[in-house]
């Protein structure tokens, strides 16, 4: 049953500053979350079965930055989980996106407001114990360490993360690809500022230039769901 597929096409007219309720909507929302969300906690390093509430996909080492596959594969993992799923870059205040768009990287204090405004979004979930995907770039350690932040749960290992890394040769076959359709803020100019920026995570689960349903299907294995 799929219910909503509310996704704005102009990026720029996202939101100006930090709201802790009120958020853009979810990019897919397919089943209640009743159906489907888990009560244990995980560690991220630790993806054992049925366990884990939030999957943080994100950017690392040679991957995770712009084209990675965030979006496609968060989604993916949402429908199968039957969750929502929320993608980063719909929560950047608008100049972030205008400066992206000009083809300046983002620095620490532009990426400061995105972050918490998503550390906001995935504490309410972890609090309402909600199943949930965000796809986040999260290139560096600090920032990954302010959306971890957001777990208050008793364990506070509700999150677990999930870096795609494809090669760069990967990267900018498809960025390419999508320069061509001419729909995405972020040109492939800033390739090389992403992968300047990104920290490696020894708790994630890494993925290199593997295909959508591999990828998908070892996080579901490694979650206990298939
Ligand atoms: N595993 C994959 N194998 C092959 N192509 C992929 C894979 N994942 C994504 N792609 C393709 O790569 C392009 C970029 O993917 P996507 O938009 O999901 O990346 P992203 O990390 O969300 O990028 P951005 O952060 O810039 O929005 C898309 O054209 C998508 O179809
Ligand atoms: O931290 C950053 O530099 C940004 O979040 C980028 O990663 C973009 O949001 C994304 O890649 C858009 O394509």
């Amino acid at each position: 049953m799929e219910l909503t597929a509310t996704r704005p096409q102009d990026r720029s007219s996202y939101g100006s500053g930090i709201r802790t309720l009120d958020f853009p909507k979810p990019a897919k929302v397919l089943l209640p979350h009743s159906q489907v969300h888990t009560t244990q906690p995980v560690t991220s390093s630790n993806l054992e079965p049925s366990r884990f509430r939030i999957c943080c996909i994100e950017a690392q080492a040679t991957s995770g930055v712009s084209g990675s596959g965030k979006s496609t594969v968060g989604t993916a993992l949402a429908a199968e989980l039957g969750c929502s799923f929320f993608d980063g870059d719909d929560f950047h205040p608008a100049a972030n996106v205008e400066k992206m768009r000009q083809g300046l990287p983002l620095n620490d204090t532009d990426r400061q407001p995105w972050l918490q405004r998503l550390a906001a979004l995935m504490q309410q979930h972890i609090d309402r114990k909600e199943l949930m995907v965000v796809a986040c770039s999260a290139l560096k350690k600090t920032y990954r360490d302010l959306l971890l932040s957001s777990d208050t749960s008793p364990e506070r290992h509700a999150i677990a993360v999930i870096a795609l890394q494809p090669s760069k040769e990967e990267l900018e076959r498809r960025l390419m690809i999508r320069s061509a359709g001419g729909n995405h803020y972020m040109p492939a100019s800033l390739l090389d500022s992403q992968l300047a920026d990104q920290e490696s995570d020894p708790d994630a689960m890494y993925f290199g230039s593997v295909s959508k349903d591999e990828i998908i299907q070892r996080i579901l294995q490694a979650r206990g769901t298939r």
